[in-house]
């Protein structure tokens, strides 16, 4: 008998958990406690495995998100993750077919686009995924920082508790979101997760060190999370660590401030920045912005089209006034078809079928997914032959059209 791919029951949710963490080389053995606890993380509407007979060899779960878009608008998007084929299974195309269930379901449900956060760049273009956001991490080299001066920055920065971190932190994160194209709204578990209130026993869990900014008015506008790791003192000379897990600001005057309190931590000469968003400004606050090493600069959300209409009559584009009818391929017939993007000024972008109309540019889904939140340039994918001009300067326009001016950014890990 064949591979069966098809949603899971209540009762397959242990050996499901249990494949995930096979497939991730966690642990072959994963506790009743550890399944207990995920099991709220699931609907198992969207969450699909693979059974081998009786044995669960291949796991895929989706979830409902918002996107936030450029302009500030949102779309909905399924976000999937927790994809894992168990090594005995590997390359006999099951990760296909759990994505080809997953991506159908996404487009009945009239989800605009599917995101996720590939483990390697190879694997998800074939589904018409193109990377759409990146990452950076920097290690900043703390006694070659120089800060702006105390007085320069306003506010007040504060430790707080974690049960004031669960309570201040949603509303702060759903601020900060809709001004982030690229980031994604979150549910009250990553909060939970976050401060404590569920600890996944594979993962384990120290409280962290938690600060707020507020403004002169006394309104949380930051937050940072970040724990402090102290070794040996070489020579007596204070050599400790600091990383930040993640840190969320509504306003450049809390993102300042939050930084300048997180590099004036006495013993710490190290910083690590955490994800950041690519063009973050954490280099240029320090005076001498080569203090920022770069660790990591990558490739981060990728994204894939299910509905091109009303993805991109979603977002705004530069005041151009120009139109531009886009050849769109996918091969897997989800979301292809010719379409024309108007962007007249003054008035709400608009995306309409147009099957009789000659096309500007030919590109194919996965093509579409880098240049759709704003982080990618039409004339650098020409360049790469993955787009083709039909008429000359429709892939400068179309440059100009999708460039925004601060890049994308997913602050998730989902
Ligand atoms: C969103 C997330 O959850 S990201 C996490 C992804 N999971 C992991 O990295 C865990 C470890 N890896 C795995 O569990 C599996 O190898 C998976 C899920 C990545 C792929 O599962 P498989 O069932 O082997 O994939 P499948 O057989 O459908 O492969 C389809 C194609 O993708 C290719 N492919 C699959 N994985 C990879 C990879 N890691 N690198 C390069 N190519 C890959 C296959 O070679 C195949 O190519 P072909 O069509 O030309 O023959």
């Amino acid at each position: 008998m064949g591979v069966e791919i098809r949603t899971i029951t209540e009762s397959e949710v242990g050996p499901w958990v249990q494949a995930m963490h096979t497939g991730f080389h966690r642990s072959q053995v994963i506790s009743a406690e550890e399944i207990a606890l995920s099991r709220p993380g699931f609907d198992l509407d969207r969450t699909r495995g693979a059974f081998d007979g009786d044995r669960c060899v291949g796991t895929f779960r989706s979830m409902a998100r918002d996107l936030t878009v450029p302009g500030g608008g949102s779309v909905s998007a399924t976000a999937v993750t927790n994809v894992t084929v168990t090594a005995t299974h590997r390359r006999r195309g099951l990760a296909t077919r759990l994505m080809a269930a997953d991506l159908a379901a996404a487009k009945e449900r009239g989800e605009a686009v599917a995101i996720l956060i590939a483990a390697e760049y190879p694997i998800y273009g074939r589904f018409g995924f193109g990377p759409a956001t990146w990452v950076t991490e920097w290690e900043v080299d703390v006694p070659r920082a120089v800060l702006p001066p105390g007085d320069a920055v306003s506010g007040t920065v504060e430790l707080v508790t974690p049960a004031e971190v669960r309570a201040l932190g949603p509303a702060l994160h759903e601020r900060v979101r809709v001004r982030t194209p690229g980031a994604i709204s979150r549910d009250s578990r990553w909060w939970d997760r976050a401060t404590g209130a569920i600890v996944l026993p594979s993962f384990g869990f120290q409280v962290p060190f938690f600060v707020v900014h507020r403004d002169t008015a006394g309104e949380v506008d930051g937050m940072a999370a970040y724990r402090v790791n102290d070794p040996y003192w070489p020579g007596k000379f204070p050599n400790a660590e600091a990383e930040v897990l993640w840190q969320l600001a509504a306003t450049p005057d809390a993102d300042a401030a939050l930084w300048r309190y997180l590099l004036s931590l006495d013993w710490v000469v190290r910083l690590k920045s955490g994800h950041r968003p690519p063009d973050d400004i954490l280099p240029l606050l320090l005076g001498d912005p080569r203090a920022a090493r770069t660790e990591t600069y990558a490739d981060y959300m990728w994204l894939r089209l299910l509905d091109v209409p009303v993805a991109l009559s979603a977002r705004t584009y530069a005041p151009l006034g120009a139109d531009l009818v886009l050849d769109v391929r996918d091969a897997d017939g989800l979301a292809g078809g010719t379409f024309r993007l108007e962007t007249a000024p003054g008035a709400a972008p608009r995306c309409t079928p147009a099957p009789a109309s000659p096309p500007d540019l030919t590109l194919d889904v996965a093509t579409l997914a880098r240049l759709y939140l704003g982080d990618e340039s039409a004339e650098r994918l020409s360049a790469l032959g993955l787009l083709t001009e039909h008429r000359p300067g429709a892939a400068a326009t179309a440059s100009h059209l999708f460039h925004t001016p601060r890049r994308p950014w997913c602050p998730e890990v989902f």
